[in-house]
């Protein structure tokens, strides 16, 4: 194990890094290297007994490391060259992030072809794993841990939106993103996807990468990339936690297939608490959970402006600030992926270079838009809409 600033000081397969590679790992400091013979000999020469995850970039494998620790590590596919630009946005994001409801990346390897990530291994899996996929998971999620979990993830990206000099927005908030630990306290991973905003500057124009499902209007439709992107998708995140359900289920009832229409339906009846989680068998604070769902609806406004910030968001919901029920609206919904191809910005000019709608899906799952189960909104997707004017 290395330290990464060390890095440059080795001839450490220099044939095959290029150099612009080598430009970005100049700046990225406080990340451990570690060779790709430790990684190796870590997960039994990454065997399938060790692997536990699949991921849009790559696999994710159990190991332990030398110094005794466990470590989640997760190899970028080789022929994936937009795998690597995440890569390295990752390792320069995390490296000096260090917080309770964050992943923390130890450090990475970089040998030949080979990107490999290192993280702290989390023993609870992901929510979208557990508390959304009922079936594969022993864990009881009370009350008190969803609020828990509520409050745990709002700090952490209210950490990375406000406290982070430049700022960071995540991109890809989502149910698979929120890991836990033993304790079921919630760290947000993957920040393959994030992007700095500098301090001047309002937002950034950017290729759409997210996940349907959590991706706000104003993003989805026209790449406009601020905080309160990440705030729509959180308030989303929210409203699943709550009520313990996939934003998108094309198996229920017409009227109930997107949650968030179906909140709003129910907060306009008054019978929100209809929505909590029945597996919960009653066994909640009532007041607090159809809290927790109106501020969900708050995050998820249409209008960027009337979405509250981060640090707005964890007041409300440790019950620190009260807000006023007449500032919610309907909420904004991308329901589906031809919504983006149908909906361009009559303001933006078009790129002649980057005429037509590009949808690249990088994640495992179905991303057939007819699927019934409507997985399709759950993986990762980066695409390219008609008036990209970006990257
Ligand atoms: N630090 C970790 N500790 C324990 N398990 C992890 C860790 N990181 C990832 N995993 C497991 O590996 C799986 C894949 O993770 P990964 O971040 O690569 O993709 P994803 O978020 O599920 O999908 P996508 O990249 O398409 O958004 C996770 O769902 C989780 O089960």
């Amino acid at each position: 194990m290395t330290c990464l600033s060390f890095l440059c000081c080795r001839k450490l397969d220099s044939a095959t890094r290029s150099p612009e590679l080598d430009d970005e790992l100049s700046g990225v400091h406080n990340v451990n290297l570690y060779s790709y013979k430790e990684l190796r000999i870590a997960t039994d020469d990454f065997s399938q007994a060790k692997k536990i995850g699949e991921g849009g970039f790559g696999s994710v494998y159990k190991g332990k490391l030398r110094t005794g620790q466990m470590a989640a590590i997760k190899v970028l596919s080789s022929e994936s060259s937009q795998g690597v630009k995440e890569f390295l946005t990752e390792i320069q994001v995390i490296s000096d992030v260090e917080h309770e409801n964050l992943v923390k990346l130890y450090g990475c390897c970089v040998e030949g072809n080979q990107r490999i990530l290192v993280y702290n291994y989390l023993e609870n899996n992901s929510l979208a794993q557990t508390l959304l996929g009922k079936n594969h998971s022993q864990i009881q999620f009370s009350w008190r841990t969803r609020v828990k979990i509520c409050i745990g993830v709002a700090k952490g990206l209210a950490y990375l939106h406000e406290e982070m000099r430049p700022h960071i927005v995540h991109r890809d908030i989502k149910a698979s993103n929120i890991l836990l630990d033993k304790d079921l306290t919630p760290k947000i991973s993957d920040f393959g996807l994030a992007k700095l905003i500098p301090p001047e500057m309002t937002h950034v124009s950017t290729r759409v990468a997210g996940t349907i499902g959590y991706l706000a209007p104003e993003y989805a439709i026209v790449g406009k990339l601020t905080r309160k992107a990440d705030i729509y998708s959180f308030g989303v995140l929210l409203i699943e936690i709550v009520t313990g359900r996939c934003n998108t289920n094309m198996q229920l009832p017409i009227d109930e297939q997107y949650i968030l229409e179906r909140t709003w339906q129910l907060y306009e009846r008054r019978e929100l608490v209809m929505l909590v989680d029945t597996s919960l068998n009653g066994d909640f604070d009532a007041e607090q959970a159809c809290r927790f769902l109106k501020i969900g609806l708050l995050c998820t406004q249409d209008s960027p402006k009337l979405r509250p910030s981060m640090s707005t968001v964890v007041q409300l919901l440790i019950g620190e600030k009260k807000f006023d029920e007449n500032n919610i609206t309907k909420p904004g919904l991308i329901s589906d992926v031809m919504d983006l191809k149908i909906r361009p910005n009559p303001k933006a000019k078009p790129d002649i270079n980057n005429t037509s709608t590009n949808y690249t899906s990088s994640g495992s799952e179905n991303l057939d838009s007819t699927s019934s189960t409507g997985n399709f909104s759950q993986a990762t997707m980066t695409f390219t809409s008609v008036y990209d004017r970006s990257n």
